[in-house]
């Protein structure tokens, strides 16, 4: 059948319970509250194919070590799976710390609760969680019982609980807890759960230092959070003995609110939240356990659990339950410390940037456009921050760039670069990983592969008596320089000479001879690394002589000269690469060599402005 033109005809709204002086709106979360792990009971129980002994041990293993201290680890009377890995914790020495309790489910029924109070006999510390559905529609439909009914077999069952637990003479040495779950509390009757509570509460006989759990359910999620947070208000409120009481929540995610819910529900006065990592569970799963902590990290509040290595919890989360982390699961999917589009990645990039430039501490003052969290923070990497597809722009591939190689392009390479690499990108279809960007950037400007023209030997001489060269003024830094040298033009090798006001001047006239004209345009420079390993890079641009395109050379050396000369050979590279033909060289041993093209006039008037200001 299709969707109904009117679903009120199905179904009803749920009605909100009378608050009017509710108080949770104007409260905020100021700490962690005590946190249990479901993970190896309703998330178990909800796999297709529930783990095993070995996984669950792994598995609580890995929750100790995050800092859990309240693990519901069973429902012993389920299976001998759950009931024997209950008493492997017990009595495998040293593997539950004394001051973690496990906890254990079962439902009100004489048999199986003997059987899951026999599970955790000997156990250091261990709550026992008998749950009974208190909503109309459970008690109708599931059970058959009158409210009068319910409540007989609650207090029943927990005096049974009692007899075995706390007042049972052999079990002294056990520090026992008791957890009472109105199933269905989302959609109960306030008044109802109170009232059955109140007998749990007196048939337990709990105290100030050993409260009893009143655990309050929104085993189906009915409505939006704030009433879910009414109705925890409410129960805080109208319970007696408040202070023999640990109200805790357990939220699930049928309308895709457990967070808000667990989080509204804390303002009305919880002090407890149970749920899954990454919100695994019956159906669309329990709260989210690592949004719910990492949460209450953003906002200053230390939650008491640790994700420092999120990586390793995802690994073993996805072996055990084989269900993958959403990718956008938040601060655990693998996308959610990504950014992709180019206006996201330009703003990162000047975030992270800014933060280098202030010289913030890594432990400090985190304001970061599109990232609520330090990805450091829980064991990511920055490197995997910024990805790059056709979605991206300039910033994205020059931070990738900067993270590989450590340079830190300037501008009108970004833009250049950022073609290059949008090309690509639409021609594979798909993400360039960072070590493809970083291959594509090497051979885009001949970095650590073969280059078509190479410096083989070179000198400078002086000449401070000469006149400039045409075009350009003399000035008391314009001494004349002479570049004599050996370049080979793919393998064959040509003497060259040419003056200028300065290196890569010199160069740029000497390349005249074999038809390369070039005309510096831009010209930067920056160290890489440190102390010995110090190394400069040179970025230069250049204008093509008589033509409108602009090239790119980036020189890479321990000497700052060097690598100048080895960038602006690089944009030289790329210019005859860019040729229909090869260009006719002279052969090799001929110094004076015929131009080799049409192409083009000498122009360096713009290489002396910018090298010259540099003294080069
Ligand atoms: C919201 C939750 O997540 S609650 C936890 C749910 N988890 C599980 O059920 C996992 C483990 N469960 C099991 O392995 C089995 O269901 C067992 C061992 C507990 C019981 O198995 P069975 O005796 O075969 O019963 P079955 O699974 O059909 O359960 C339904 C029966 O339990 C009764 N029941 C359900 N909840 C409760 C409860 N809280 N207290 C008492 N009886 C209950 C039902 O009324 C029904 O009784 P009926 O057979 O007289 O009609
Ligand atoms: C047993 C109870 C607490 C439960 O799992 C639920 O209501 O979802």
């Amino acid at each position: 059948m299709p969707m109904l033109k009117d679903p009120s005809t199905k179904y009803k709204p749920f009605p909100p319970i009378n608050l009017p002086d509710r108080q949770w709106p104007n409260k905020t979360i100021t700490k962690a509250p005590r946190w249990l792990s479901t993970d190896l009971r309703d998330g178990n129980q909800s796999l297709v194919d529930p783990m095993d002994g070995d996984q669950k041990f792994r598995y609580f293993q890995k929750l100790v070590e995050i800092g859990y201290k309240e693990i519901e680890v069973s429902f012993p009377s389920a299976s001998q799976i759950d009931f024997d890995f209950t008493r492997r914790l017990i009595e495998t020495p040293g593997v539950v710390p004394d001051d973690v309790a496990i906890q254990v489910l079962s439902q009100c029924r004489e048999d199986l609760i003997i059987r899951t109070c026999e599970a955790v006999q000997g156990a250091k510390k261990a709550i026992i969680h008998l749950y009974l559905a208190t909503s109309p529609c459970f008690r109708n439909i599931v059970f058959g019982m009158t409210e009068e009914q319910s409540i007989e077999l609650a207090v029943k069952s927990t005096k049974l609980v009692r007899s075995l637990t706390k007042d049972h003479p052999d079990r002294q040495d056990t520090h026992w807890g008791y957890e009472f779950s109105p199933e269905t509390f989302s959609d109960s009757n306030m008044e109802f759960v109170i009232r059955i509570c109140e007998a749990v509460k007196e048939a337990w006989g709990p105290s100030e230092e050993n409260p009893i759990i009143f655990n309050l359910p929104a085993t189906v999620e009915v409505a939006t959070p704030n009433v879910y947070a009414d109705q925890v208000e409410y129960f805080c409120r109208n319970i007696s003995e408040r202070d023999k009481i640990c109200v805790s929540l357990h939220p699930h995610n049928d309308r895709g609110c457990a967070t808000a819910a667990a989080e509204l529900a804390q303002m009305g006065g919880a002090d407890r939240v149970e749920g899954c990592l990454f919100g695994n569970g019956e159906r669309t799963g329990n709260v989210d356990l690592v949004t719910l902590a990492l949460n209450l990290y953003t906002q200053g509040i230390h939650p008491k659990v640790d994700f420092s290595d999120i990586n390793s919890v995802i690994e073993l989360v996805e072996d055990c339950c084989k269900i993958p982390v959403h990718p956008r699961a938040p601060y655990g999917g693998q996308l959610v410390v990504c950014a992709f589009s180019g206006s996201h990645q330009d703003a990162i990039k000047k975030g992270f940037n800014a933060r280098k430039q202030a010289g913030t501490p890594d432990d400090q003052d985190w304001v970061m456009p599109y990232l609520p969290l330090d990805p450091q923070d829980i064991g990511r990497t920055y490197e995997a921050v910024i990805r790059v597809n056709s979605q991206s722009g300039k910033g994205g591939a020059s931070w990738v760039v900067e993270q590989a190689l450590g340079l830190s392009l300037p501008r009108g390479l970004q833009i250049a670069f950022s073609k290059i690499v949008q090309k690509e990108a639409e021609a594979r279809g798909c993400e360039l990983k960072a070590p493809e960007l970083k291959q594509l950037f090497e051979n885009a400007y001949h970095i650590n592969t073969p280059s078509r023209i190479n410096l083989l030997d070179y000198e400078f001489s002086t000449d401070r008596s000469s006149s400039p060269v045409p075009g350009m003024e003399r000035s008391s830094i314009n001494t004349r320089r002479t570049f004599s040298g050996v370049i080979a033009i793919d393998g064959r090798e040509h003497k060259i000479h040419g003056s200028g006001n300065g290196p890569i001047s010199s160069l740029a006239h000497a390349l005249r001879s074999l038809g390369i004209d070039l005309d510096v345009k831009d010209y930067k420079e920056h160290a890489i690394g440190k102390g010995r390993e110090t190394k400069a890079v040179s970025y230069i641009e250049c204008e093509v002589g008589g033509q409108q395109q602009t090239v790119w050379g980036v020189g890479i050396h321990e000497d700052t000269a060097q690598a100048s000369l080895i960038a602006l050979l690089g944009a030289a590279s790329t210019v005859i690469s860019s040729r229909p033909a090869t260009p006719r060289v002279a052969p090799a041993n001929n110094d004076t060599l015929a131009p080799v093209s049409d192409a083009v006039k000498v122009s360096i008037n713009g290489l002396e402005t910018a090298a010259s200001k540099l003294g080069l």
